[in-house]
């Protein structure tokens, strides 16, 4: 179900819906070089060869129109002519490694001509065929397990709706996946992931004990659900229901929903977490809401209520239920009707028609998608299990994410 995908360089702009006050992406200014350096820094090599060519062009020609008898003269100046183009093409070939080095380690100063001229075109950005480093830029604490990591690409990029980057501990190479928490329509120089902190987790660990400035391996970008705008024109209504970090993937589609002048795909969202300090971007979603009150509908949940007194709590308390869900998600297929009959009975083509086109995604920790739809098996297209099962919902319109 994944799908693999480049990062597109063409630079898009479009205004974010929210802010948020806790980690703004900053407007970055993309690279300006001088424009008759461009020319050079996308043909080095032609450069090279040509400058080379045209030497060895004037030794061959010195070689055949000299006499024997100068001969040896003839081969001194054709030797202090060889070796300066070996030497030159030498020295520029190590000028040209070593600014490729320190490209690809992310030290090269992107505003330094004299590296420019050497380089191959535009620097090396995010791309599912190798581990790039990417600068880590900024880290926002959100709760004592959760930061906010933003980080700089080298290059603009385009990082699908709904896709997943992966993150390298390269002290012990181990890779885990990561959803950038919005898309970089906006800003395409910035990705931020969030990313909870687990005690035995292993690249969870390692990223929270990163520091700003560092550079981290990074590797994708993989679509795992298509939801951009194109994608999210054969729905009518989508359903989520999220489990504390799964939020991550949903907040793109969100956004791409919202924005879409072409389809009015309305969003209903049960966010589920252990703490109300856990509902990440609570403040963001409930500002969409009031902005697009016919459009999208949150619910929130926690597994326990909060026992302070500072704390007023209004949502769900417990695990995900059916009470939680009825009503606030589209209806499973065999409870959709036309004129009070199921859709699946009686002139069925008729009513499929008019019925509308929905979708459940549901994304968070295993245990919680497993407790809400059943396992997703190696295949993720096991039956559709737990508590949408018991609703009615059928395997083609539930999507679990792979966690
Ligand atoms: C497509 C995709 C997108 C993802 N996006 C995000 C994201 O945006 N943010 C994010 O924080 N994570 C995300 N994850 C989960 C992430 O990839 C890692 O699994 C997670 O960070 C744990 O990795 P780790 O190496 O720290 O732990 P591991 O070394 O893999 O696990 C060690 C131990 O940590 C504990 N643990 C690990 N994961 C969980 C969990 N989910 N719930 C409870 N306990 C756990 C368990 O006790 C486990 O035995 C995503 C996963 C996928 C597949």
């Amino acid at each position: 179900m994944f799908r693999l995908s480049t990062c597109s360089r063409a630079a898009k702009s479009a205004t974010p819906l929210f802010t948020p006050s806790t980690a703004t992406p900053s407007a970055l200014t993309s690279r300006i070089r001088p424009a008759q350096l461009r020319f050079y820094a996308k043909h080095p090599k032609s450069h090279l060869q040509q400058q080379s060519q045209s030497t060895t062009q004037k030794t061959t020609f010195n070689s055949t129109t000299s006499t024997t008898a100068r001969a040896p003269k003839t081969s001194t100046t054709s030797n202090i002519i060889t070796f300066l183009a070996a030497s030159s093409l030498g020295i520029g070939a190590y000028l040209y490694q070593w600014n490729q080095h320190r490209s690809s380690s992310g030290v090269l100063s992107s505003s330094n001509p004299f590296f420019d001229f050497f380089s191959t075109g535009p620097a090396e950005t995010l791309t599912t065929e190798k581990w790039t480093p990417i600068q880590l830029k900024k880290i926002t604490k959100l709760t004592p397990h959760t930061s906010l990591f933003e980080f700089h690409l080298p290059a603009p990029c385009t990082i699908p709706i709904s896709s997943a980057i992966y993150v390298k501990d390269d002290q012990i190479q181990a890779m885990r996946a990561y959803t950038p928490v919005h898309s970089t329509e906006a800003d395409q120089e910035t990705v931020q992931l969030l990313i909870k902190r687990y005690s035995e987790g292993q690249v969870s660990r390692f990223m929270h004990d990163a520091r700003e400035g560092q550079m981290i391996e990074m590797r994708g970008p993989v679509v795992i659900w298509p939801g951009g705008k194109e994608d999210l024109k054969q729905w009518d209504e989508i359903g989520m229901i999220a489990g504390g970090t799964g939020i991550t993937a949903f907040m793109p589609i969100i956004h791409s929903a919202l924005t879409n002048p072409d389809k009015k795909v309305n969003i209903s969202l049960l966010f589920a977490s252990q703490s109300p300090e856990e509902l990440y971007f609570k403040e963001e979603l409930d500002y969409l809401v009031k902005t697009f009150p016919h459009q999208l509908r949150v619910s929130y949940a926690v597994d326990r209520a909060p026992t302070d007194a500072a704390t007023q709590w209004e949502g769900h308390v417990g695990f995900v239920n059916q009470a939680m869900l009825q009503g606030l998600l589209p209806a499973p297929k065999k409870a959709i009707t036309q004129g009070g009959e199921s859709a699946d009975q009686g002139n069925g083509e008729n009513k499929e028609k008019h019925a509308k086109k929905s979708i459940v995604l549901v994304c968070g920790p295993e245990s919680m998608v497993n407790h809400v739809a059943g396992t997703r098996g190696m295949s993720g297209q096991e039956p559709i299990r737990g508590v949408l099962g018991a609703m009615g919902y059928q395997r083609e319109q539930v999507f679990r994410f792979p966690n």
